[in-house]
């Protein structure tokens, strides 16, 4: 198995051009995953929109995102204050229109459900669904105008449990189930709706050497045997909002390595 995780990974396929004169609202885009799709997206000529709680994180995305075809433009906003954050999807909405909201901020502490309290329950539900439902209908005026999707990143393994993320699991299942009622509901007004589960990911947070130990684990439990870079889940967002995707809605694509099917009860043993 490789030492690095961080191997540079080239997972571009789609053409120059492709968004020119199309916008994005991302939330979290001042770090990891959230970071790369803003790239992705601004290299392939979208007027990109940003939120996240820490300013100097944005403004870090805004410098690596500074002469690429389109733009990236960024105010600050906690997306579990829901009066600021329902302002802020009208201002970009307004102002630019929004082709693709990505729902992308999110997070969670590890702890077993014997030491989830009720107030830490409630933290990780109100970030990962409550949240994302409050920006999702905030938006829907704006892609119903556009014709636009919507891209919630989620987690692998959503349909099938995860020890030490209850809370967390619980939160990304609620957001599969609306993401598959809203897109019957809006699919009359030609907006999509996906989930993508990626595997492990390595950003920042993971990839610190405390963490070293626990990224090992979940790598050797991953089938393909690497984890998932951040490019790669760029790509397919950017696949997703793309005219290929024109007839996927409702879906959850996990793009894992397999994580989501593995250990299992096999049949015979692994070569
Ligand atoms: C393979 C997949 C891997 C996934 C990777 C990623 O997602 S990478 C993403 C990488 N980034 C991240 O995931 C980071 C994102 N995480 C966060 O931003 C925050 O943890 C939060 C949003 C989940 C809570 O925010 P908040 O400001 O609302 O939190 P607060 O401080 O006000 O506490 C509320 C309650 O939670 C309780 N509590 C807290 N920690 C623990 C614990 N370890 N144990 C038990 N409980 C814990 C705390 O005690 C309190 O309850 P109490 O004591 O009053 O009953
Ligand atoms: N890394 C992994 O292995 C995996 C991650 N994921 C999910 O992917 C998404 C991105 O994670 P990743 O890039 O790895 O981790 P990061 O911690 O780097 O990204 C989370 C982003 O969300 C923002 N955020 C968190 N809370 C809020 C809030 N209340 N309001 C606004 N923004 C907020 C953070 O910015 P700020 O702190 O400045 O607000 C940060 O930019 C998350 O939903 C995560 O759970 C899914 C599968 C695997």
């Amino acid at each position: 198995m490789s030492s690095s995780y961080n191997e540079p990974y080239d997972a571009s396929v789609l053409r120059d051009g492709l968004f020119v004169e199309k916008s994005a609202f991302v939330s979290g885009a001042g770090s990891g995953i959230g970071r790369a799709i803003v790239l992705r997206l601004v290299e392939l000529g979208m007027s990109v929109f940003g939120t996240g709680r820490r300013v100097e994180m944005l403004e870090e995305t805004a410098k690596r995102a500074g002469g690429k075809a389109g733009t990236f433009t960024y105010k600050p906003c906690n997306v579990r204050e829901t009066e600021a954050i329902e302002a802020l999807v009208r201002e970009v909405g307004e102002a630019q229109g929004i082709d693709l909201l990505v729902n992308n901020a999110g997070g969670q502490f590890f702890a077993p459900g014997t030491q989830i309290s009720r107030r830490g329950w409630d933290s990780v539900i109100d970030l990962n669904l409550s949240a994302v439902f409050t920006v999702t209908k905030a938006a829907h005026p704006y892609l119903k105008a556009r014709r636009g999707s919507v891209a919630n990143i989620s987690l692998s393994g959503v349909d099938r449990g995860s020890m030490g993320l209850a809370h967390s699991i619980a939160a990304r299942a609620g957001v599969l189930g609306m993401t598959r009622s809203l897109a019957l509901e809006w699919a009359k007004d030609g907006i999509r709706l996906n989930c993508i589960g990626p595997g492990t990911v390595v950003t920042e947070g993971l990839a610190v050497e405390a963490a070293r130990p626990m990224l090992d684990r979940l790598v050797e439990a991953t089938p393909m045997g690497i984890p998932t870079s951040v490019e790669e889940v760029a790509e397919l967002v950017a696949f997703l909002a793309s005219p290929a995707g024109r007839l996927m809605t409702g879906q959850l694509i996990q793009i894992d390595g397999a994580a989501h099917l593995g250990p299992g009860l096999h049949m015979i043993a692994a070569e």
